[in-house]
Protein backbone atom coordinates (compact mmCIF):
# COMPACT_ATOMS: atom_id res chain seq x y z
CA UNK A 1 0.00 0.00 0.00
CA UNK A 2 1.23 3.39 -0.87
CA UNK A 3 1.36 6.34 1.79
CA UNK A 4 -2.08 7.99 0.62
CA UNK A 5 -3.91 4.15 1.02
CA UNK A 6 -2.61 4.17 4.03
CA UNK A 7 -3.39 7.30 4.97
CA UNK A 8 -7.21 6.84 3.44
CA UNK A 9 -7.56 3.51 5.22
CA UNK A 10 -6.47 5.23 8.51
CA UNK A 11 -8.72 8.27 8.04
CA UNK A 12 -11.74 5.79 6.88
CA UNK A 13 -11.53 4.35 10.69
CA UNK A 14 -12.24 7.63 11.91
CA UNK A 15 -15.10 8.22 9.45
CA UNK A 16 -12.92 10.66 7.09
CA UNK A 17 -11.53 11.12 3.84
CA UNK A 18 -9.37 12.93 1.86
CA UNK A 19 -10.78 14.51 -1.25
CA UNK A 20 -10.42 16.99 -4.06
CA UNK A 21 -12.50 20.04 -3.31
CA UNK A 22 -13.14 22.07 -6.10
CA UNK A 23 -11.17 25.60 -6.39
CA UNK A 24 -9.16 24.67 -2.70
CA UNK A 25 -6.93 21.87 -3.22
CA UNK A 26 -7.54 18.74 -0.86
CA UNK A 27 -9.62 18.55 1.82
CA UNK A 28 -11.30 16.76 4.73
CA UNK A 29 -14.88 14.73 4.16
CA UNK A 30 -16.30 13.13 6.30
CA UNK A 31 -17.81 9.84 5.58
CA UNK A 32 -20.11 9.30 8.87
CA UNK A 33 -22.01 11.75 10.63
CA UNK A 34 -20.66 13.75 14.04
CA UNK A 35 -22.43 15.10 16.90
CA UNK A 36 -20.90 18.97 18.41
CA UNK A 37 -18.27 18.14 20.80
CA UNK A 38 -17.11 14.82 18.60
CA UNK A 39 -13.22 14.87 18.20
CA UNK A 40 -12.95 14.49 14.62
CA UNK A 41 -9.13 13.61 14.28
CA UNK A 42 -6.14 14.84 16.98
CA UNK A 43 -2.90 15.11 15.64
CA UNK A 44 0.91 15.31 17.87
CA UNK A 45 3.09 18.06 15.81
CA UNK A 46 5.28 16.62 13.24
CA UNK A 47 7.49 19.18 14.47
CA UNK A 48 7.06 22.15 16.88
CA UNK A 49 8.58 24.53 19.10
CA UNK A 50 7.46 26.94 22.09
CA UNK A 51 7.52 30.99 21.31
CA UNK A 52 10.47 32.65 22.15
CA UNK A 53 9.30 34.50 25.21
CA UNK A 54 11.44 37.18 27.14
CA UNK A 55 13.13 34.44 29.54
CA UNK A 56 12.92 31.94 26.86
CA UNK A 57 11.65 29.34 29.27
CA UNK A 58 8.89 27.74 27.78
CA UNK A 59 9.17 23.94 28.13
CA UNK A 60 10.41 22.21 24.46
CA UNK A 61 7.95 19.57 25.28
CA UNK A 62 4.94 20.06 26.82
CA UNK A 63 5.03 24.01 26.53
CA UNK A 64 4.28 24.70 29.97
CA UNK A 65 5.99 28.40 30.83
CA UNK A 66 6.62 27.56 34.73
CA UNK A 67 10.10 26.18 36.17
CA UNK A 68 11.55 25.32 32.83
CA UNK A 69 15.42 24.46 32.90
CA UNK A 70 17.80 24.98 30.27
CA UNK A 71 19.49 21.93 28.66
CA UNK A 72 22.87 22.24 30.50
CA UNK A 73 24.19 21.17 27.00
CA UNK A 74 23.08 23.52 24.64
CA UNK A 75 21.85 26.33 26.54
CA UNK A 76 18.97 26.54 24.00
CA UNK A 77 16.30 24.11 24.81
CA UNK A 78 14.25 23.89 27.55
CA UNK A 79 12.26 21.45 29.70
CA UNK A 80 10.15 21.84 32.17
CA UNK A 81 11.00 18.14 34.04
CA UNK A 82 12.34 14.89 33.05
CA UNK A 83 9.82 13.19 31.60
CA UNK A 84 9.25 15.87 28.78
CA UNK A 85 13.23 15.59 28.08
CA UNK A 86 13.06 12.32 27.75
CA UNK A 87 9.95 12.50 25.67
CA UNK A 88 12.16 14.62 23.39
CA UNK A 89 15.39 13.00 23.41
CA UNK A 90 15.41 11.07 20.24
CA UNK A 91 15.18 14.85 18.21
CA UNK A 92 16.93 16.68 20.62
CA UNK A 93 19.75 14.47 20.60
CA UNK A 94 20.46 15.07 17.15
CA UNK A 95 19.43 18.65 18.02
CA UNK A 96 21.59 19.14 20.87
CA UNK A 97 25.15 18.72 18.95
CA UNK A 98 24.58 21.07 16.58
CA UNK A 99 22.96 23.67 18.77
CA UNK A 100 26.08 23.03 21.65
CA UNK A 101 28.38 24.01 18.61
CA UNK A 102 27.19 27.11 17.25
CA UNK A 103 29.07 30.30 18.40
CA UNK A 104 27.02 32.96 20.16
CA UNK A 105 26.23 34.94 17.51
CA UNK A 106 24.15 32.00 15.56
CA UNK A 107 22.65 31.33 18.92
CA UNK A 108 20.93 34.72 18.11
CA UNK A 109 19.51 34.22 15.35
CA UNK A 110 17.64 30.95 16.20
CA UNK A 111 14.42 31.58 15.68
CA UNK A 112 11.48 29.59 16.50
CA UNK A 113 10.96 28.92 12.86
CA UNK A 114 14.35 28.42 12.21
CA UNK A 115 13.99 25.82 15.01
CA UNK A 116 10.81 24.32 13.60
CA UNK A 117 12.86 23.80 10.54
CA UNK A 118 15.41 22.49 12.30
CA UNK A 119 13.06 19.72 13.96
CA UNK A 120 11.49 19.22 10.80
CA UNK A 121 14.57 17.42 9.09
CA UNK A 122 16.12 15.96 12.00
CA UNK A 123 12.73 14.08 12.34
CA UNK A 124 12.70 13.50 8.41
CA UNK A 125 16.08 12.23 9.05
CA UNK A 126 15.48 10.01 11.81
CA UNK A 127 12.09 8.83 10.27
CA UNK A 128 14.44 7.66 7.24
CA UNK A 129 16.65 5.54 9.78
CA UNK A 130 14.21 4.23 11.53
CA UNK A 131 15.16 5.46 14.86
CA UNK A 132 11.71 7.20 15.25
CA UNK A 133 8.77 4.98 14.21
CA UNK A 134 6.73 6.33 11.15
CA UNK A 135 2.87 5.62 10.82
CA UNK A 136 0.34 6.56 8.31
CA UNK A 137 -0.54 9.67 9.89
CA UNK A 138 2.96 10.33 10.95
CA UNK A 139 5.67 10.58 7.72
CA UNK A 140 7.70 12.99 5.57
CA UNK A 141 5.79 12.36 3.06
CA UNK A 142 2.73 14.04 4.56
CA UNK A 143 4.83 17.23 5.10
CA UNK A 144 6.05 16.71 1.25
CA UNK A 145 2.90 16.82 -0.22
CA UNK A 146 1.88 20.40 1.84
CA UNK A 147 0.38 23.26 -0.33
CA UNK A 148 3.58 25.54 -0.43
CA UNK A 149 2.00 28.12 -2.77
CA UNK A 150 5.74 28.54 -3.87
CA UNK A 151 5.20 29.93 -7.17
CA UNK A 152 3.27 33.01 -6.15
CA UNK A 153 5.86 34.51 -3.68
CA UNK A 154 7.20 37.26 -4.18
CA UNK A 155 10.96 37.93 -4.69
CA UNK A 156 11.75 39.29 -1.62
CA UNK A 157 10.07 36.52 0.42
CA UNK A 158 12.05 33.91 -2.03
CA UNK A 159 15.18 35.56 -0.61
CA UNK A 160 14.58 35.59 2.77
CA UNK A 161 13.68 31.50 2.31
CA UNK A 162 16.55 31.03 0.66
CA UNK A 163 18.51 32.97 3.44
CA UNK A 164 16.45 30.83 6.13
CA UNK A 165 17.92 27.81 4.27
CA UNK A 166 21.16 28.72 4.73
CA UNK A 167 21.27 29.18 8.35
CA UNK A 168 19.24 25.67 8.62
CA UNK A 169 22.29 24.42 6.75
CA UNK A 170 24.53 26.58 9.10
CA UNK A 171 23.25 24.82 12.03
CA UNK A 172 22.90 21.36 10.49
CA UNK A 173 26.15 21.26 8.69
CA UNK A 174 26.64 17.46 8.20
CA UNK A 175 23.58 16.60 6.78
CA UNK A 176 23.46 18.25 3.46
CA UNK A 177 20.19 19.28 3.63
CA UNK A 178 18.49 20.45 0.24
CA UNK A 179 18.72 24.10 0.23
CA UNK A 180 15.62 24.61 -2.20
CA UNK A 181 13.22 21.62 -0.29
CA UNK A 182 14.33 23.51 2.86
CA UNK A 183 13.28 27.30 1.45
CA UNK A 184 10.34 25.60 -0.38
CA UNK A 185 9.52 23.77 3.46
CA UNK A 186 9.68 27.28 4.98
CA UNK A 187 6.75 28.43 2.28
CA UNK A 188 4.92 25.38 3.32
CA UNK A 189 4.94 26.52 7.09
CA UNK A 190 3.88 29.80 5.97
CA UNK A 191 0.60 27.91 5.36
CA UNK A 192 0.29 24.97 6.89
CA UNK A 193 1.36 25.69 10.60
CA UNK A 194 -0.98 26.21 13.10
CA UNK A 195 -0.72 28.18 16.41
CA UNK A 196 -0.39 26.07 19.20
CA UNK A 197 -2.47 27.96 22.42
CA UNK A 198 -3.12 27.17 26.01
CA UNK A 199 -6.97 26.61 27.11
CA UNK A 200 -7.56 30.20 27.03
CA UNK A 201 -6.78 30.22 23.44
CA UNK A 202 -3.18 32.10 24.25
CA UNK A 203 -0.48 31.47 22.25
CA UNK A 204 2.21 29.44 23.57
CA UNK A 205 4.40 27.94 20.23
CA UNK A 206 3.56 26.70 16.73
CA UNK A 207 3.27 23.60 15.12
CA UNK A 208 2.61 21.21 12.26
CA UNK A 209 0.18 18.92 12.02
CA UNK A 210 0.94 17.24 8.58
CA UNK A 211 -3.03 15.98 8.41
CA UNK A 212 -4.82 18.44 10.47
CA UNK A 213 -3.16 20.47 7.11
CA UNK A 214 -5.77 19.13 5.35
CA UNK A 215 -8.19 20.79 6.49
CA UNK A 216 -9.85 24.28 4.45
CA UNK A 217 -10.47 27.58 5.74
CA UNK A 218 -14.42 28.55 6.56
CA UNK A 219 -15.03 32.24 8.18
CA UNK A 220 -17.96 30.35 9.34
CA UNK A 221 -16.37 27.28 9.88
CA UNK A 222 -18.22 23.56 11.12
CA UNK A 223 -14.86 22.69 13.55
CA UNK A 224 -12.67 24.05 16.01
CA UNK A 225 -8.85 23.34 16.49
CA UNK A 226 -7.83 23.09 20.34
CA UNK A 227 -4.81 22.07 21.58
CA UNK A 228 -3.85 19.65 25.15
CA UNK A 229 -0.60 20.42 25.44
CA UNK A 230 0.86 20.15 22.12
CA UNK A 231 -1.54 18.04 20.56
CA UNK A 232 -4.22 19.35 18.08
CA UNK A 233 -7.53 18.51 18.47
CA UNK A 234 -10.43 19.08 15.82
CA UNK A 235 -13.94 19.21 17.32
CA UNK A 236 -17.23 19.61 15.78
CA UNK A 237 -18.97 23.13 16.39
CA UNK A 238 -22.30 21.89 15.27
CA UNK A 239 -23.94 18.55 13.68
CA UNK A 240 -21.77 17.93 10.86
CA UNK A 241 -23.51 15.21 8.28
CA UNK A 242 -21.94 12.63 6.21
CA UNK A 243 -19.84 13.64 3.07
CA UNK A 244 -19.54 17.44 4.52
CA UNK A 245 -16.37 19.04 3.97
CA UNK A 246 -14.57 19.56 7.84
CA UNK A 247 -13.86 23.39 7.94
CA UNK A 248 -12.04 25.20 10.41
CA UNK A 249 -11.03 29.08 10.34
CA UNK A 250 -7.19 29.93 10.23
CA UNK A 251 -7.59 33.68 11.08
CA UNK A 252 -9.78 35.85 14.21
CA UNK A 253 -13.43 35.77 12.69
CA UNK A 254 -14.90 38.59 14.34
CA UNK A 255 -13.52 41.12 11.75
CA UNK A 256 -15.19 42.58 8.78
CA UNK A 257 -14.46 40.52 4.99
CA UNK A 258 -11.81 43.22 4.37
CA UNK A 259 -9.63 42.67 7.54
CA UNK A 260 -10.75 38.85 6.94
CA UNK A 261 -9.70 38.70 3.49
CA UNK A 262 -6.49 40.90 4.53
CA UNK A 263 -5.85 38.19 7.15
CA UNK A 264 -6.26 35.48 4.52
CA UNK A 265 -3.45 36.90 2.50
CA UNK A 266 -0.36 34.59 3.68
CA UNK A 267 -2.72 31.17 2.41
CA UNK A 268 -2.93 32.68 -1.09
CA UNK A 269 -7.10 32.06 -1.97
CA UNK A 270 -9.70 34.15 -1.37
CA UNK A 271 -12.70 33.10 0.60
CA UNK A 272 -15.94 32.32 -1.08
CA UNK A 273 -17.32 31.15 2.46
CA UNK A 274 -21.21 32.39 2.97
CA UNK A 275 -19.95 35.29 5.52
CA UNK A 276 -17.51 36.48 2.07
CA UNK A 277 -20.30 35.97 0.13
CA UNK A 278 -23.36 38.01 1.09
CA UNK A 279 -25.42 40.23 -0.37
CA UNK A 280 -24.08 43.77 -0.45
CA UNK A 281 -26.53 45.34 2.08
CA UNK A 282 -25.42 42.98 4.55
CA UNK A 283 -21.83 43.68 3.76
CA UNK A 284 -22.44 47.05 4.26
CA UNK A 285 -24.14 46.48 7.70
CA UNK A 286 -21.86 44.03 9.18
CA UNK A 287 -18.96 46.50 8.08
CA UNK A 288 -20.82 49.37 9.79
CA UNK A 289 -21.45 47.56 13.15
CA UNK A 290 -18.08 45.95 13.60
CA UNK A 291 -16.51 49.32 12.14
CA UNK A 292 -18.77 51.98 12.17
CA UNK A 293 -20.99 54.55 14.10
CA UNK A 294 -23.85 54.20 16.19
CA UNK A 295 -27.31 55.77 16.11
CA UNK A 296 -27.65 59.35 17.65
CA UNK A 297 -30.47 57.79 19.56
CA UNK A 298 -28.74 55.42 21.78
CA UNK A 299 -32.33 53.51 22.27
CA UNK A 300 -31.85 53.04 18.53
CA UNK A 301 -29.73 49.91 17.62
CA UNK A 302 -29.02 50.86 13.52
CA UNK A 303 -26.08 51.10 11.46
CA UNK A 304 -25.44 54.20 9.86
CA UNK A 305 -24.06 54.41 6.24
CA UNK A 306 -22.58 57.91 4.67
CA UNK A 307 -25.05 59.61 2.34
CA UNK A 308 -24.18 60.71 -0.80
CA UNK A 309 -22.32 64.16 -0.04
CA UNK A 310 -20.67 62.38 2.76
CA UNK A 311 -21.18 65.40 4.99
CA UNK A 312 -23.93 63.26 7.17
CA UNK A 313 -24.65 59.65 7.88
CA UNK A 314 -28.05 58.19 8.25
CA UNK A 315 -29.24 55.63 10.82
CA UNK A 316 -30.74 52.76 8.68
CA UNK A 317 -33.17 51.79 11.24
CA UNK A 318 -34.65 55.22 12.60
CA UNK A 319 -33.73 57.62 9.65
CA UNK A 320 -31.82 59.59 11.76
CA UNK A 321 -28.71 61.60 10.48
CA UNK A 322 -25.53 62.58 12.13
CA UNK A 323 -23.35 65.24 11.08
CA UNK A 324 -19.61 64.59 9.87
CA UNK A 325 -18.09 67.52 11.62
CA UNK A 326 -19.92 66.24 14.84
CA UNK A 327 -18.29 62.29 13.99
CA UNK A 328 -14.89 63.88 13.41
CA UNK A 329 -14.49 65.78 16.83
CA UNK A 330 -15.57 62.58 19.03
CA UNK A 331 -13.38 60.53 16.65
CA UNK A 332 -10.17 63.38 17.35
CA UNK A 333 -10.59 63.33 20.92
CA UNK A 334 -10.74 59.22 21.05
CA UNK A 335 -7.67 59.36 19.61
CA UNK A 336 -5.89 62.17 21.78
CA UNK A 337 -6.99 60.07 24.99
CA UNK A 338 -6.77 56.69 23.55
CA UNK A 339 -2.75 57.48 22.72
CA UNK A 340 -2.55 58.73 26.52
CA UNK A 341 -4.47 56.04 27.56
CA UNK A 342 -1.71 53.77 26.16
CA UNK A 343 1.54 55.68 26.78
CA UNK A 344 0.09 55.25 30.98
CA UNK A 345 -0.25 51.64 30.55
CA UNK A 346 2.60 50.88 28.71
CA UNK A 347 4.70 52.95 31.25
CA UNK A 348 3.43 51.39 34.62
CA UNK A 349 0.65 54.04 35.58
CA UNK A 350 -2.23 51.33 35.94
CA UNK A 351 -4.45 53.28 38.03
CA UNK A 352 -4.00 56.25 35.54
CA UNK A 353 -4.52 54.37 31.97
CA UNK A 354 -7.57 52.62 34.08
CA UNK A 355 -9.37 56.32 34.47
CA UNK A 356 -8.23 57.71 30.52
CA UNK A 357 -9.68 54.72 29.18
CA UNK A 358 -12.98 54.95 31.02
CA UNK A 359 -12.80 58.02 28.95
CA UNK A 360 -12.15 56.62 26.28
CA UNK A 361 -15.12 54.34 26.54
CA UNK A 362 -17.60 56.91 27.41
CA UNK A 363 -16.47 58.83 24.15
CA UNK A 364 -16.76 55.69 21.96
CA UNK A 365 -20.24 54.87 23.47
CA UNK A 366 -21.16 58.70 22.14
CA UNK A 367 -19.70 57.68 18.47
CA UNK A 368 -19.49 54.07 17.77
CA UNK A 369 -22.35 51.29 17.01
CA UNK A 370 -22.97 49.64 20.28
CA UNK A 371 -21.26 45.96 18.31
CA UNK A 372 -18.24 48.27 17.47
CA UNK A 373 -15.23 46.37 17.76
CA UNK A 374 -12.84 49.53 19.43
CA UNK A 375 -15.43 49.72 22.14
CA UNK A 376 -15.03 46.23 22.90
CA UNK A 377 -11.22 46.32 22.68
CA UNK A 378 -11.68 48.97 25.19
CA UNK A 379 -13.93 47.26 27.44
CA UNK A 380 -11.61 44.12 27.46
CA UNK A 381 -8.67 46.23 28.23
CA UNK A 382 -10.18 47.88 30.75
CA UNK A 383 -11.38 44.88 32.44
CA UNK A 384 -7.63 43.36 32.33
CA UNK A 385 -6.29 46.64 33.81
CA UNK A 386 -8.81 46.80 36.63
CA UNK A 387 -8.17 42.96 37.05
CA UNK A 388 -4.41 44.00 37.52
CA UNK A 389 -5.75 46.86 40.31
CA UNK A 390 -7.33 43.97 41.96
CA UNK A 391 -11.09 46.07 40.99
CA UNK A 392 -12.84 42.99 40.64
CA UNK A 393 -16.07 44.98 40.54
CA UNK A 394 -15.23 47.08 37.74
CA UNK A 395 -13.60 43.92 36.12
CA UNK A 396 -17.06 42.70 36.44
CA UNK A 397 -18.93 45.31 35.26
CA UNK A 398 -16.63 45.67 31.69
CA UNK A 399 -16.97 41.96 31.32
CA UNK A 400 -20.31 41.74 31.52
CA UNK A 401 -20.71 44.31 28.91
CA UNK A 402 -18.74 42.51 26.64
CA UNK A 403 -21.04 39.43 26.54
CA UNK A 404 -23.50 40.72 23.89
CA UNK A 405 -20.66 42.13 21.81
CA UNK A 406 -19.08 38.71 22.12
CA UNK A 407 -22.84 36.91 21.55
CA UNK A 408 -23.28 39.09 18.53
CA UNK A 409 -19.83 38.32 16.40
CA UNK A 410 -19.30 34.86 17.49
CA UNK A 411 -21.56 31.48 16.72
CA UNK A 412 -23.37 30.15 20.00
CA UNK A 413 -20.46 27.62 20.25
CA UNK A 414 -17.15 29.56 19.72
CA UNK A 415 -14.58 29.08 22.48
CA UNK A 416 -14.74 32.78 22.65
CA UNK A 417 -17.68 33.49 23.92
CA UNK A 418 -17.67 30.21 26.00
CA UNK A 419 -14.18 32.00 27.64
CA UNK A 420 -15.64 34.97 28.24
CA UNK A 421 -18.87 33.43 30.23
CA UNK A 422 -15.89 32.13 32.41
CA UNK A 423 -13.90 35.25 33.30
CA UNK A 424 -17.84 36.80 34.18
CA UNK A 425 -17.64 33.56 36.41
CA UNK A 426 -14.84 33.81 38.31
CA UNK A 427 -15.34 37.13 38.85
CA UNK A 428 -18.90 36.92 40.29
CA UNK A 429 -17.82 33.73 42.19
CA UNK A 430 -15.12 36.31 43.88
CA UNK A 431 -17.53 38.73 44.73
CA UNK A 432 -19.46 36.26 46.38
CA UNK A 433 -22.87 36.69 43.84
CA UNK A 434 -23.02 32.89 43.98
CA UNK A 435 -26.35 32.78 41.83
CA UNK A 436 -24.90 35.02 38.85
CA UNK A 437 -21.49 33.12 39.36
CA UNK A 438 -23.39 29.35 38.80
CA UNK A 439 -25.19 30.95 35.44
CA UNK A 440 -22.26 31.96 33.63
CA UNK A 441 -20.19 28.99 34.93
CA UNK A 442 -23.07 26.64 32.91
CA UNK A 443 -23.12 28.96 30.07
CA UNK A 444 -19.18 28.70 29.89
CA UNK A 445 -19.52 24.68 30.54
CA UNK A 446 -21.87 24.41 27.82
CA UNK A 447 -19.68 25.71 24.90
CA UNK A 448 -16.52 24.62 26.15
CA UNK A 449 -17.50 21.13 26.85
CA UNK A 450 -18.27 21.36 22.66
CA UNK A 451 -15.27 23.21 21.84
CA UNK A 452 -12.31 21.83 24.48
CA UNK A 453 -13.81 18.30 25.55
CA UNK A 454 -14.04 17.55 29.48
CA UNK A 455 -10.57 15.73 29.92
CA UNK A 456 -7.95 18.64 30.20
CA UNK A 457 -6.81 20.30 34.17
CA UNK A 458 -8.52 23.63 32.51
CA UNK A 459 -12.15 22.23 31.85
CA UNK A 460 -11.72 20.10 35.00
CA UNK A 461 -11.23 23.36 36.94
CA UNK A 462 -14.17 24.89 35.29
CA UNK A 463 -16.56 21.80 35.92
CA UNK A 464 -14.83 21.97 39.59
CA UNK A 465 -15.72 25.32 40.07
CA UNK A 466 -19.26 24.73 38.66
CA UNK A 467 -20.02 21.88 40.87
CA UNK A 468 -18.92 24.21 43.79
CA UNK A 469 -21.44 26.97 42.77
CA UNK A 470 -23.86 24.81 42.36
CA UNK A 471 -23.73 22.99 45.84
CA UNK A 472 -23.46 26.56 46.80
CA UNK A 473 -26.23 27.89 45.47
CA UNK A 474 -28.42 24.42 46.36
CA UNK A 475 -27.47 25.03 50.27
CA UNK A 476 -28.61 28.77 50.13
CA UNK A 477 -31.62 27.85 48.74
CA UNK A 478 -32.13 24.84 51.68
CA UNK A 479 -30.97 27.11 54.30
CA UNK A 480 -34.02 30.26 53.27
CA UNK A 481 -36.67 27.58 53.04
C1 LIG B 1 -3.59 24.32 5.35
S1 LIG B 1 -3.77 24.17 3.63
C2 LIG B 1 -5.28 23.31 3.47
C3 LIG B 1 -5.18 22.09 2.56
C4 LIG B 1 -4.91 22.37 1.12
N1 LIG B 1 -6.16 22.62 0.42
C5 LIG B 1 -4.15 21.26 0.44
O1 LIG B 1 -4.52 20.88 -0.66
O2 LIG B 1 -3.16 20.79 1.02
C6 LIG B 1 -4.10 25.81 3.21
C7 LIG B 1 -4.26 26.04 1.75
O3 LIG B 1 -5.46 25.45 1.31
C8 LIG B 1 -6.15 26.30 0.40
N2 LIG B 1 -7.42 26.72 1.04
C9 LIG B 1 -7.75 26.63 2.32
N3 LIG B 1 -9.00 27.07 2.54
C10 LIG B 1 -9.47 27.47 1.36
C11 LIG B 1 -10.70 28.05 0.94
N4 LIG B 1 -11.68 28.30 1.78
N5 LIG B 1 -10.84 28.35 -0.38
C12 LIG B 1 -9.83 28.12 -1.26
N6 LIG B 1 -8.63 27.58 -0.90
C13 LIG B 1 -8.46 27.26 0.38
C14 LIG B 1 -5.23 27.47 0.16
O4 LIG B 1 -4.45 27.17 -0.94
C15 LIG B 1 -4.40 27.51 1.43
O5 LIG B 1 -3.13 28.09 1.25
Amino acid sequence: MGWMEELQSALAARGLAVASIPGKGRGLITTCDFAPGDVIIFQEPYASTPNKTSSGSSCDSCLASNDSRKCSACQVAWYCGTACQKSEWKIHQSECRALAALNEDRKKMLTSTIRLMVRLILRKQLQSEQVIPTSAMDNYDLVATLESHISEIDEKQLVLYAQMANLVNLVLPSLMIDLKETAHNFSKLSCNAHTICDGELRPLGTGLYPVISIINHSCVPNSVLVFENRVAFVRAMEPIAKGTEILISYIETAATTETRQKDLKQYFFVCTCSRCTKNPYEELEETATLEGYGCKDKKCSGFLIPDSGKQSFTCQQCGLSRDQQEIKKIACEIAQVLGKASNCLSSGHLSEGSTMYKIVEQLQLKLCHQYSLSLLQTRETLMKVLMELKDWKGALTYCRLTIPTYRRIYPATHPMLGLQYYACGKLEWLLEFTEDALKSFIKAADILRITHGTRTPFMKELLHKLEEAHAEVSYKLSASD
